[in-house]
């Protein structure tokens, strides 16, 4: 810990903002014996991010507090969820839990227990990014609170057992990591999920995302899934982000779990027809769902679109405009204002 004027430890706040991601490219390649599935993914990180703090406390132990941004009332009435009448859904959709449920309990739960460092840590969660939206929130999330929790006990952010850590907690989680400490704005990941490889790719990606206040349970959605006889490649939509070609973009876009996510929530068969009458292109849900997106050429476009898809959906689903943003999320170091 840092010394302050007055001599006493004034402990550093670690701040980040953990985005989402949008699949653009999702095949089954094989069911494993284990029940998980090889896949071949192409992810984008987008600029609709949570916000997460985090400091060391001498107390053993992790205390998470989590909020959402602006206020959980603001977001449950832009997707027309009524606490009182619809308690279930309610919770089901909005509630996040705090305890070793949440993803960033037990990342940093695993992180002092696999670096075996004394004392603990004090975690603040803003939410923005819904979860079961296929957005990979909960990893993103994960994946910023071993890199902060690194940043804070002056472990090296490419140290390899980070790696090893955010494997085990998701198969998303080391994409949110970041290869090697490198950013990148596109990666190809392979296994089931957790190899990553960077995708040279330098220009930025602007999509309209419509979450329908649905959450979909990703064991769920893969458990009814096939994998094809003809298993499909991303070479073409590879090429075509290399190229910055919008049009190849959409052309090549793929994702084997919108079908069985469609099978348990039919309504966003009709949030996909909403956003291809507003004109987006290569409209498509992303990972397991429930949420999907759509391609524009410009952030004018995409602020355009998403006003209009908000008349029509709103409340009932939340409609944002993004731009692809690279991970890893940077982590700003702040004095805490009190000990
Ligand atoms: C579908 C994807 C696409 O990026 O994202 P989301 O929709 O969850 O955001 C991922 O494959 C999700 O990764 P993640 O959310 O980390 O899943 P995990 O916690 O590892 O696994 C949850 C469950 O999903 C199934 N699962 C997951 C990954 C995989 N390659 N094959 C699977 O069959 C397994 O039943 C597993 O028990
Ligand atoms: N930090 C977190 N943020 C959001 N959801 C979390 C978190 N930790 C655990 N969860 C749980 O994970 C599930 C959703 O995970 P999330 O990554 O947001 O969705 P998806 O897998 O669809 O991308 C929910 O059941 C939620 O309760």
């Amino acid at each position: 810990m840092q010394p302050s004027r007055s001599g006493l430890t004034s402990p550093l706040i670690a701040l980040t903002r953990p985005p989402a991601k949008l699949n653009l490219f999702l095949e089954l390649l094989r069911r494993r014996e284990d029940g998980y599935h090889e896949i071949d993914t192409i992810m984008v990180p987008i600029d609709w991010s949570d916000t997460l703090r985090l400091r060391r406390i001498e107390r053993c132990g992790i205390n998470l507090s989590v909020n959402w941004s602006p206020s959980i009332e603001i977001v449950a009435a832009r997707l027309g969820i009524d606490a009182k009448s619809e308690p279930d859904r309610f919770d089901q959709v909005l509630a996040i839990p705090t305890d070793g449920r949440n993803l960033v309990h037990q990342a940093l739960g695993r992180f002092l227990d696999h670096f075996d460092v004394s004392g603990g840590f004090q975690c603040e969660l803003v939410k923005s990014i819904p979860a079961g939206a296929g957005m990979g929130g909960a990893s993103s999330d994960a994946a910023a609170a071993l890199r902060c929790a690194a940043q804070l006990h002056g472990i090296p952010l490419n140290h390899p057992d980070l790696s090893r850590l955010a494997s085990d907690l998701g198969s998303d989680v080391p994409f949110f990591l970041g290869i090697d400490g490198q950013s990148c704005l596109a990666a190809r990941a392979t296994g089931r999920g957790e190899k990553v490889a960077p995708i040279g790719f330098s220009s930025q990606i602007d999509v309209v995302v419509v979450f329908p206040a649905i959450s979909l349970s990703t064991a769920r959605v893969y458990s009814q899934a096939t994998v094809p006889s003809d298993i499909e490649t991303p070479d073409r939509l590879i090429d075509a982000l290399q190229g910055g070609k919008l049009e190849g973009i959409a052309g090549g876009i793929l994702n084997r779990l919108q079908g069985p996510a469609l099978k348990i929530a039919s309504q966003i068969e009709e949030i996909l027809e909403s956003m291809w009458r507003c004109g987006l292109i290569g409209c498509q849900l992303t990972g397991s769902g429930s949420a999907c997106f759509g391609f524009v050429p410009s952030r004018v476009d995409s602020v355009r679109a998403a006003e209009w898809l908000r008349s029509q959906l709103e409340p009932g689903a939340i409609v944002t405009s993004a731009r692809s943003v690279p991970v890893p999320s940077l982590i700003e170091l702040h004095q805490s204002a009190s000990h």
